[in-house]
């Protein structure tokens, strides 16, 4: 038998929904919120915290199983973290320190992480990524998306993708990280391994290939490669997305945009051709100052981007190398704050627009039917999040059944 909770007490409701309250967040104050979950569903059609089955001011709530009364708290859509590396070993915090010293950032540390990843058992794995979803969720995240991209071999790819499958089913296949050490100087080769054998062994296990499409760095890939590995992806039925622009303006956003990729992320550095494709496309445009943070970078001019039309999503890209913070509150602050966004623009970003970034409808809103995903806040209003910087203010809201 179903069961169903309502969510009282509720000071300020984002809903994303334009439809439901004031602004294009949608809010209501002294709100309610009815979640119907089904006892045992875990499938994604009937999600364990259930779906939103009501939703208005609290004088109109109807009766309820069981009720929670957040007294007084802000609840806003659980944050949709659409860019993540979480399946890894090993520990790069000297690398970060030398590029606190001064040292630029250019992919060579990944190679590290590899050698860590490949040599850690499954359970290693499985356990520090274990840790990274309950840390994600502790600040507020119900949606992640996470990639592979630390094994750079046949086996290794498409384990790291079956331990991203038993936590999400936003996995994304990225063989096309950086060239490994036993292929250097032979990219043409690696390139084919990746479009064929291993594309093959990871596709079951993935819903999306990713390329680091980065010309100026060393180890990662040009435009003819980034197309050959998209074009291959979407052949064995993979939804497309690019990590482009991170250390110098190049050919990633463009080739995006071309081939309809869901979002291109990074977009440190754009051109004005860049920002022109991107605000007439589908693509998203997915912001990371987690990782401008951390490689002492300058912030995109989120700003000017809105202001073009481009569609802006905010992701941590929690990884250990550029962005080591799974905190999308720390990530929505630092778009306020470093990138002219306002806090209405950021909360949109980190909610709505990840799930765009994903192509869903079903998470980063609190519409009638949208997933029960709702992440309470200690502060009366959202704007607390980038109003109140590295205050753990956020937490994934527990519903009966999840
Ligand atoms: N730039 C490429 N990939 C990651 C960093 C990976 C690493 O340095 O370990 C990123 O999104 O920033
Ligand atoms: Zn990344």
């Amino acid at each position: 038998m179903a069961t169903s909770t309502l969510v009282t007490g509720i000071a300020e409701l984002v809903t994303n929904d334009p439809a439901l309250g004031e602004g294009p967040l949608g809010i209501l104050h002294e709100a309610a919120i009815v979640a119907v979950a089904e006892p045992g569903a875990d499938d994604g059609a009937a999600p364990l915290g259930g779906r939103v089955a009501w939703v208005g001011p609290a004088s109109g709530a109807p009766a309820a199983d069981r009720a929670i009364d957040v007294a007084g708290r802000a609840v806003v859509p659980g944050f949709v973290d659409s860019h993540t590396h979480l399946v890894f070993a090993g520990d790069r915090s000297a690398e970060f320190a030398a590029r606190m010293a001064g040292e630029r950032y250019d992919g060579g540390g990944i190679a590290s992480t590899v050698g860590a990843t490949r040599a850690a058992s499954d359970d290693e794995l499985r356990a520090r990524l274990a840790g990274f979803v309950a840390e994600a969720r502790a600040q507020g995240t119900t949606t992640l998306e996470v990639k592979s991209g630390y094994a750079l071999d046949v086996d290794g790819e498409a384990r790291l993708l079956r331990l991203a499958r038993e936590v999400t089913d936003e996995t994304t296949f990225l063989g096309a990280h950086v060239v490994p050490a036993e292929y250097v100087g032979r990219t043409d080769e690696y390139v084919a391994l990746v479009t064929g054998d291993m594309l093959a062994a990871c596709a079951p296990h993935a819903r999306w290939i990713d390329v680091f499409c980065e010309p100026a760095s060393p180890h990662a890939f040009d435009g003819d490669a980034a197309r050959e590995v998209l074009l291959a992806g979407r052949g064995a039925g993979l939804g497309l997305r690019v990590h482009a622009g991170q250390l110098a303006p190049g050919p990633g956003v463009g080739l995006a945009v071309e081939l309809g990729a869901a979002s291109v992320d990074h977009g440190t550095y754009l051109t004005p051709s860049d920002v022109a494709a991107l605000a007439s496309s589908e693509t998203v445009l997915t912001l990371l100052p987690g990782v401008e943070f951390s490689t002492r970078s300058p912030y995109p001019d989120a700003r000017a981007l809105l202001d073009a039309g481009v569609a802006v999503a905010l992701a941590s890209d929690c990884n250990p190398g550029t962005s080591f913070t799974s905190s999308m509150p720390l990530v929505v602050a630092l778009a306020v704050r470093e990138m002219g966004m306002t806090p209405a623009e950021a909360l949109w970003a980190a909610t709505a627009g990840g799930a765009r970034a994903l192509r869903r409808d079903d998470v980063g809103h609190l519409g009638v039917g949208a997933r029960a995903d709702l992440a309470v806040l200690e502060a009366p209003s959202y704007v607390h999040l980038a109003y109140r910087p590295g205050v753990p203010l956020a937490t994934a809201l527990d519903l009966p059944g999840a």
